[in-house]
């Protein structure tokens, strides 16, 4: 391996001194400006993951729900998942080296992972629509080329896609075909076979309006849609035509300000669902004939998912076991329902998908979202095995649900200086500052039905706060006090927060 070609290389995506980034929650994420360097060191550290796994490694270049100035990059383990914990800290320590250190870090961590520099190596590509976007996966591409390392550069992609083409490509292709067309034709074919199956009466027009966050899920949805055209009619809006990437729109927006997006108009007890900019985060809704706005988020999803299997389990006459997993935004109430009512055991793991997604596969099915959309549920191989024999082989009730879990199990893509403040317990509470949990604690207590917490967010440069109480009103004055003592306690800094009611 030529380091000192590496290193010449380099020298074109400079990283400009000092500069410090972090592998976050979902990679890195900032202002597309700061990311050439990063992009490029992706780029190599793919390759050394591709040798020394000896499979394809995706790089998925987004800044997913973040402003359409931002950008970011994340890297995609042999089976389609999130990157390992100890390669996380490979890539900071990649990205905050300075260029001329940076030779030497990235042969520390050959030997340190035992990779064989004679192994061949294989790195596939994705994108989002970003302006920024072509020009990074373009230094990503340098980084991959410069160390010798074969790839496909897929363009236009969503996550989701990736990690499929992943995960295909190293499965030898049981999985299903590393292709547009191949994801398109698995998907829809889940979709149309389980929708024919669970007929409702009302049901013959299915439709549903898609917000697509002025994003990739536009292009990608309309290249999908005439797969599955005899299941489902869909409209798409904000499909990147005139509006900016996220702008008033999209999953998060949606989730977080509890209200219908720009530019789609609804009428009542219509469809509607909102991706994000990377088409990786769902959230449904609809108005009812009283004009009232629901939301569908990923808690709701869940519980709606976990009850339908178990109705189908139990329809098979199988026990096995599923677990739901959340993160502390989940509402108090959606893990209630799901403990005391459905009876379903349910875990807390900290936020980003990675952490849910280790949680849920200790389970023979495992559902697993985040309350802003991101989720799926992972069926055990073993399970999948079961269920895809009894569906050729059972007759009647019994084989029509284990045909309609089979479709499921195809359906489900189941791929997936604020740090002052230290959390623990799955997030929920502050170590650090001192002082600051009481003080959250002592808010808390004054409401009824209310938690809240706070943490520093892996994707932006922003402490979060969460609050939720039994009335809108109580849970907006309860955020706004908890911001305070964050401000207060761990040196906020600018104007002090606003209450927003
Ligand atoms: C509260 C919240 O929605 N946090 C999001 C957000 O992470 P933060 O670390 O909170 O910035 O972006 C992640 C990546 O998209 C997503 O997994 C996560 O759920
Ligand atoms: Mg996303």
């Amino acid at each position: 391996m030529d380091l000192e070609a590496v290193s010449k290389r380099s020298a074109f995506h400079a990283k400009p001194q000092g500069l410090i980034l972090q592998y976050g929650t979902a990679g890195f994420r900032t202002n597309a400006q700061h990311l050439d360097h990063i992009m490029f060191r992706m780029g190599l550290l793919a390759v050394l993951r591709s040798k020394q796994t000896r499979a394809t490694i995706g790089v998925m270049v987004t800044a997913s729900h973040n402003p359409e100035e931002d950008n970011g990059v994340k890297l995609i383990d042999p089976l389609g998942e999130m990157l390992a914990p100890s390669w996380e800290e490979h890539a900071t320590c990649l990205a905050s080296a300075e260029e001329q250190e940076m030779p030497r870090v990235l042969a520390a961590i050959m030997e340190k992972e035992a990779v064989d520099p004679q192994q061949a190596a294989f790195v596939v590509i994705g994108r989002d629509t970003r302006p920024s976007s072509e020009k990074l996966s373009q230094s990503v591409i340098d980084g991959v080329t410069v160390l010798g390392g074969q790839l496909h550069d897929y363009g236009l992609l969503t996550t989701p896609q990736l990690h499929y083409m992943v995960y295909c490509r190293n499965s030898g292709d049981r999985y299903g075909k590393a292709t547009i067309e191949g994801y398109c034709q698995k998907l829809s074919k889940a979709f149309v076979d389980l929708t024919k199956q669970v007929s409702c009466s009302g049901d013959e027009n299915r439709s549903v309006k898609v917000d697509c966050a002025n994003g990739i899920g536009a292009l990608k949805l309309k290249e999908m849609e005439h797969y599955f055209s005899q299941g489902l009619l869909v409209q798409l809006f904000n499909d990147g035509t005139e509006g900016r990437l996220n702008h008033l729109c999209g999953a998060d927006f949606v989730k977080s300000h509890q209200k219908p997006p720009q530019g789609m108009e609804m009428k009542s007890n219509e469809r509607c669902c909102s991706f994000d900019g990377d088409a990786d985060r769902i959230v449904y809704y609809y108005c009812d004939a009283d004009g009232h706005f629901h939301l569908i988020d990923g808690d709701k999803i869940a519980t709606l998912i976990s009850s339908f299997l178990k109705e189908l389990l139990l329809e098979i006459g199988e026990s096995l076991n599923i677990g739901v997993v959340q993160t502390a935004y989940a509402n108090g109430s959606s893990t209630r329902y799901l403990e005391e009512v459905m009876k379903v055991p349910v875990y807390c793991t900290k936020t980003g998908v990675k952490h849910l997604h280790h949680k849920a596969q200790e389970f023979d099915i495992g559902v697993y979202f985040e309350a802003n959309g991101h989720g799926t549920a992972l069926f055990s191989e073993a399970v999948e095995v079961k269920i895809k024999r009894l569906a050729q082989e059972a007759e009647d009730e019994k084989g029509k649900a284990a045909k309609m879990l089979a479709s499921i199990i195809d359906l489900f893509n189941q791929v997936a200086d604020r740090r002052v403040i230290n959390t623990t317990d799955a997030e929920r509470q502050a170590v650090t500052p001192p002082g600051l949990q009481e003080a959250i604690n002592d808010l808390v207590k004054k409401y009824k039905l209310a938690r809240a917490f706070v943490r520093p967010s892996g994707t932006e440069d922003i402490v979060r706060v969460y609050a939720e109480a039994d009335s809108q009103e109580s849970a907006d004055r309860l955020a706004y006090e908890v911001s305070l003592v964050v401000f207060q306690l761990a040196g906020g800094i600018g104007e002090r927060p606003q209450p927003s009611f």
